[in-house]
C-alpha cells in the first residue's frame, strides 16, 4: 500500500503543502494514540473552562488543540493558525505562505463514552496582498471556502482515517498502527446520488423551521408518502463520523437553524467545521449548501461564525432544497 507523501506528489502538490499536511498528521496520530489510551493517559472528562462560544472544554478539547498548535506553529509552514478552541488568530513565522483553521476534537460529548471523535482541518493561503512583516488578523482568515487548497479530517474509530482532499478528489488513508504510517486505502472516493439514509438530531425537531419540519416528516411517511421509499436514520453526535459515513455510502446530514436561539440559531462553525467538510463533499460528487446557497460561496465574517447546514448524496439534498425554495 502507498504512504502519503508519494501520493501526494504525484497529484503535484507543492512540496511546502505536504509537510504541512504532513505536520497535521504529527499531531493526528498523537491524539489517535491518547484517544486510544483514554483513562489510561488521564484525557478523560471535563476542565472548569469555556472556550469562546460558551461550551465546556473537556481536556482532549485542550490537549489536542495544544498539540495541533504547537506542532503548527513550529513547523516554518503557518503564518497563523485559528482553531474552534482558540479565542483569536495565534501567529506563526512571518514566512509561512499558508493559514490553518481547525477543529482539533470534533464530537467531544463523544470522549467519554469511547464513541466517535475527530480533527477537522482547512489549509487557505496566506492572502497575495499582505506584507510579511505586517501581523496576521481575523480579516485575513475569512475567506470562501473556495480558496482552501486542501482540507480533511482524520477520524479517530475502530481504526484512525484521514480523509483528505487537495482538490483532485477525495483520498482515504488508514493509519497502520504498527509503522506508524497513513497508507492510501481507497482512492476517487465518491458519494452514491440517491439515498435512504438521514443524519439529524430530530430531538430539536420543535426548533427547526418550517421547510425542514415538512421534509422530514415526508421522509418519515417511508413507503406510503409523497417519497414513496422507506429511510434510515443514523446520528453520531460527530461531524467527522456522519461525514465518513456518507463518503462511504451516501446519505444527508443536516444541522438546521434552531428558531428559538436568536443569539446562537446555528451550531456548525463555517471556518474549520463546513467548509473543509464542503470542500470534500464537493470533491466526492456531493452538495453542502445553507438552504439557501453553495456554503463554499460564503464570504465569512467572523472567525467563529456559525452556519446551517446541508450536505451529502447531491440527488436529496436537492429535493430538500426544493423544500427550501417554496
Ligand atoms: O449535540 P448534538 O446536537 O448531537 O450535536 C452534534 C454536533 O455537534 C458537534 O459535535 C460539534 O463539534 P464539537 O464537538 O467540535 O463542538 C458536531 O460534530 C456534531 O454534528
Ligand atoms: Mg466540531
Ligand atoms: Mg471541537
Amino acid at each position: 500500500m502507498r504512504r502519503l507523501a508519494p501520493v501526494l506528489r504525484e497529484d503535484g502538490v507543492e512540496l511546502d503543502l505536504i509537510s504541512l499536511i504532513r505536520t497535521i498528521l504529527a499531531a493526528c496520530k498523537d491524539i489517535s494514540f491518547r484517544v486510544g489510551q483514554a483513562d489510561l493517559a488521564g484525557v478523560l472528562g471535563s476542565t472548569l473552562d469555556e472556550n469562546i462560544q460558551g461550551e465546556t472544554q473537556k481536556k482532549l478539547d485542550i490537549l489536542s488543540n495544544q498539540l495541533l498548535k504547537d506542532m503548527l506553529l513550529e513547523s516554518g509552514f503557518v503564518r497563523a493558525i485559528a482553531s474552534e478552541e482558540e479565542d483569536f488568530v495565534v501567529e506563526g513565522i512571518h514566512g509561512g505562505r499558508f493559514l490553518v483553521a481547525f477543529d482539533p476534537l470534533d464530537g467531544s460529548s463523544n470522549i467519554d463514552v469511547n464513541s466517535l471523535t475527530g480533527t477537522i482541518f482547512s489549509i487557505m493561503p496566506v492572502p497575495a496582498d499582505k506584507p510579511t512583516d505586517e501581523p496576521i488578523t481575523e480579516q485575513d482568515f475569512l475567506q470562501p471556502g473556495r480558496n482552501q487548497v486542501a482540507a480533511g479530517y482524520v477520524m479517530y474509530g475502530p481504526s484512525t482515517i484521514l480523509a483528505l482532499t487537495t482538490g483532485k478528489g477525495v483520498k482515504f488513508y488508514t493509519l497502520d498502527k504498527t509503522h506508524g504510517s497513513f497508507l492510501l486505502t481507497q482512492e476517487a472516493v465518491t458519494i452514491e446520488e440517491e439515498t435512504q439514509e438521514f443524519a439529524i438530531n430530530s430531538s430539536n425537531q420543535h426548533k427547526w423551521e418550517i421547510p425542514m419540519q415538512r421534509y422530514i416528516r415526508d421522509i418519515l411517511d417511508g413507503k406510503q408518502g409523497i417519497r414513496g421509499k422507506n429511510f434510515n436514520m443514523r446520528w453520531v453526535a460527530c461531524m467527522v463520523g456522519d461525514v465518513h459515513r456518507i463518503l462511504c455510502r451516501g446519505g444527508i446530514f443536516t444541522y438546521p437553524a434552531h428558531t428559538d436561539e436568536v443569539d446562537k440559531p446555528f451550531k456548525l462553525r463555517l471556518l474549520y467545521e463546513a467548509n473543509p467538510m464542503g470542500l470534500l463533499i464537493e470533491q466526492a460528487g456531493g452538495l453542502i449548501s445553507t438552504g439557501s446557497q453553495n456554503i463554499l460561496d460564503i464570504q465569512p465574517t467572523e472567525l467563529h461564525q456559525r452556519v446551517p447546514v446541508i450536505l451529502g448524496s447531491k440527488q436529496e439534498v436537492l429535493t430538500c432544497l426544493d423544500y427550501h425554495n417554496y
